[in-house]
């Protein structure tokens, strides 16, 4: 039975974390997850991703900082660096929701986690890095205004000791540790991927029961190239760990393939025709078949809600531009954030302040070029 005053709420302030809030949300409906999913956005959000988004979350909200009560213009202001923090903390005001999950945008629902809908606030699992903190990449929260601004008032009054929202949640909730053992979810539903191999005995024990993994850390699945044809991630570069954490960035780029390249169907030729001259937004190195895009969405799991595409808050850019390219071929997919490009005027402006990009466009091999190309 669906529950609608109870929500599973996810974060992407850019269109490079859409790319993980997609495959979070696709996951949680694959698993069959009966709470209304959300996602927070913010104004850098595109215009395409905000409608990609809406195929997948019952709802698509933008969270404006600058635009809300003083009280967090204010917050803002005296600690600037608390910015995506701050965003975060924007889910305690969700008050038409009774009880929350809030899952981060780089995490993985492997089976049903409806369960933890039976905890209360603020329950958490213990971060593997030092586990009497929390990890504030999954948490069970209840919406208001009241513990919103208590956050907000903690945050000014004390920062965070590591300057974004896991130090400030454990210092606000600093009970977590001791005061009662019903808060501390399970390991399993918030596995970092990368330290499965640390205590390996326990992950050939326990690691089949794994309900959430979290991609927590510098590298994030997007980060990596995937070959559709083996179904593996390119391991070129990026050096990765261990055979577990392979196999669920796997399952990750399986999700991104099946079901999150689909949305983008359709909107490739309205891309090119809106925009000539722009980069299209998927471009087609290869055959877009080959890919497995032909499985209509959703390739698993029901269909709940209907598309109203007329709510979805629209980019406040008023822009086609995105800021991802995906490029595909028949062995290769990868998501690049794409290299903006800047007006004459823009480029003028930047060399007249000084800021030139000498190992970049403006190196002088790249003048050089251009040089003789003018001459010839
Ligand atoms: O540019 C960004 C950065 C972050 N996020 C959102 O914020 C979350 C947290 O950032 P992430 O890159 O996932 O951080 P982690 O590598 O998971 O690092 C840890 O540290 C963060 C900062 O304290 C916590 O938010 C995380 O939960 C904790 O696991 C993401 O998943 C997104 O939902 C964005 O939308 N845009
Ligand atoms: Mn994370």
């Amino acid at each position: 039975m669906p529950v609608s005053d109870q929500a599973f709420v996810t974060l992407a302030t850019n269109d490079i974390y859409c790319q993980g809030a997609l495959v979070l949300g696709q996951s949680l409906r694959n698993q069959r997850a009966t709470r209304r999913l959300v996602v927070l956005i913010t104004p850098q959000v595109s215009n395409l991703l905000r409608v990609i988004l809406s195929k997948v979350f019952d709802e698509v909200i933008e969270v404006n900082l600058m635009d809300s009560a003083d009280y967090i213009h204010l917050a803002f202001l005296k600690r600037p660096e608390l910015g995506v923090t701050l965003t975060k903390l924007h889910c305690w005001t969700l008050t038409h929701y009774s009880k929350c999950v809030f899952l981060d945008a780089d995490t993985l629902v492997l089976s049903n986690i409806d369960e933890l809908f039976d905890r209360t606030e603020f329950s958490a699992a213990p971060d593997p890095g030092w586990p009497d903190c929390f990890n504030s990449g999954v948490f069970v929260f209840q919406p208001s205004l009241e513990t919103h601004g208590l956050l907000l008032q903690h945050a000014t009054d004390h920062g965070s000791f590591d300057g974004a929202d896991q130090g400030l949640l454990n210092s606000f909730f600093s009970s977590w540790s001791t005061a009662d053992i019903h808060k501390h979810l399970p390991f399993i539903y918030n596995l970092s991927s990368n330290t499965a191999y640390t205590y390996s005995p326990a992950f050939k024990r326990f690691g089949s029961s794994v309900k959430v993994v979290h991609f927590l850390g510098p590298t994030k699945p997007w980060n990596y190239k995937y070959n559709p044809q083996t179904g593996s991630v390119l391991e070129e570069g990026s050096g990765l760990a261990n055979q577990h954490q392979t196999s669920f960035l796997n399952l990750w780029w399986k999700i991104y393939q099946h079901s999150i390249l689909p949305l983008y169907e359709g909107f490739r030729d309205e891309e090119e025709h809106a925009s000539p001259g722009h980069t299209a937004a998927v471009e087609e190195l290869g055959a877009i078949s080959a890919v497995g895009s032909s499985q209509p969405w959703p390739a698993e799991g029901p269909v709940e809600q209907t598309v109203v595409t007329d709510d979805i808050p629209p980019s406040p850019k008023g822009s086609h531009a995105e800021d991802v390219d995906l490029a595909m071929s028949v062995f290769e997919i990868s998501i690049e954030e794409k290299v903006k490009e800047l007006s004459p005027e823009e480029e003028r402006r930047k060399w007249e302040e000084g800021r030139i990009d000498y190992m970049g466009k403006d190196a002088f091999a790249r003048i050089q070029e251009k040089l003789d190309r003018f001459l010839q």
